[in-house]
């Protein structure tokens, strides 16, 4: 691990608090794409690219809203390799890991090029704006709402925020992400038994409830499907392959939760949502980058679990 101080790369350990607790970094870039175009940077056609990691759950929501917004034309995408270590996110020199802007090697280049002072972690999602050579936002949960809202006149596909919901798709965004899509990283990277035991006790506590109200609804907010659901979707849908083992989230597994696991079906067999699932890319990524937690770096070969088994849950 390491990050950007003032345009230079330093190495280091993952971030943690005096209780041994993984403490995650406030992203920098924090523009918006708008559909008027008065934040400098209107929703044109060809005009921005996604750098993602296929591995990253926070990039895996950008990729999602990208494909079942139609916006697959409109803004080009492209991964990072999944292997992250000393240096980071790095590029390949050709093929599909290569930086189709500016051929790259490191995706520390392309946070340098936007500021050559910056400063903080180089992470996954960078929404990139080709026009002015910036980076437009790396938050996914900004990201995710630009995509589903500004990008009207190109896109298709379902509103995943109706104003209806919104205040409901907030509060549930708020609610997941420190137990859940946090929470397996708590969980994963804490360094004393007690770090971790905090996090895995509030995960499982998350994931019991929202076993709950799902057997009650089919989807987070009710019978549509919002961001939030995507937002737990790409945590979910690694647990059972990396968070169960390789962060010892393991007091029960998705697949043990019937409401859950049916869930999970059902976002998975929305149309275009199951080339997005790179779970060789997923395994890869955490099983060799973390040195810490896995040094041998193998990566195992299960668990065999088949998310196209019918979901069943058209009528809740
Ligand atoms: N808040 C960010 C978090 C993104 C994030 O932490 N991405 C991870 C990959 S899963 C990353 O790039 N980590 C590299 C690092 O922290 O150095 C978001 O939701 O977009």
């Amino acid at each position: 691990m390491g990050m950007l101080v003032e345009g230079r790369w330093k190495t280091g350990e993952f971030p943690k608090d005096e209780e041994g607790r993984f403490v995650r970094q406030k992203t920098t870039f924090r523009g918006r794409i708008t559909a008027d175009g008065s934040s400098g940077h209107p929703a044109e056609a060809g005009r921005y690219h996604l750098y993602i990691s296929w591995a990253c759950p926070w990039a895996h929501r950008t990729a999602i809203l990208r494909t079942v917004k139609g916006l697959e034309e409109a803004i080009s995408l492209s991964s990072v390799e999944p292997y992250m270590g000393k240096d980071g996110w790095t590029f390949s020199a050709e093929g599909e890991f290569a930086d189709p802007l500016f051929g790259e090697s490191h995706l520390r280049d392309i946070y340098v090029r936007a500021d050559p002072d910056a400063t903080g972690r180089v992470t996954t999602p960078v929404l990139w704006d080709k026009e002015t050579g910036e980076i437009v936002n790396n938050e996914s949960r900004e990201i995710i709402r630009m995509l589903d809202h500004e990008f009207e006149e190109l896109a298709s596909g379902p509103d995943f925020c109706p104003s209806d919901l919104e205040d409901e798709i907030e509060q549930v965004l708020d609610e997941i992400y420190e137990p859940v899509n946090n929470g397996v990283y708590r969980a994963g990277f804490a360094t004393t038994q007690a770090a971790y035991e905090e996090a895995v006790t509030e995960l499982f506590e998350a994931l019991d409830r929202w076993e709950d109200v799902l057997g009650g609804r089919r989807y987070l907010c009710g019978d549509r499907i919002t961001e939030a659901d995507w937002a737990m979707f790409t945590t979910l849908v690694r647990f059972d392959a990396v968070y169960h083992g390789h962060f010892k989230c393991n007091i029960r597994r998705i697949v043990d939760y019937p409401n859950l696991w049916g869930y999970v079906r059902d976002l998975y067999a929305y149309p275009g949502v199951a080339e997005t699932v790179r779970l060789d890319q997923i395994k890869k990524h955490y099983y060799t980058s973390h040195e810490s937690v896995n040094p041998t770096r193998i990566v195992p070969v299960g668990p065999a679990i088949d998310f196209t088994i019918p979901h069943g849950r058209e009528g809740i």
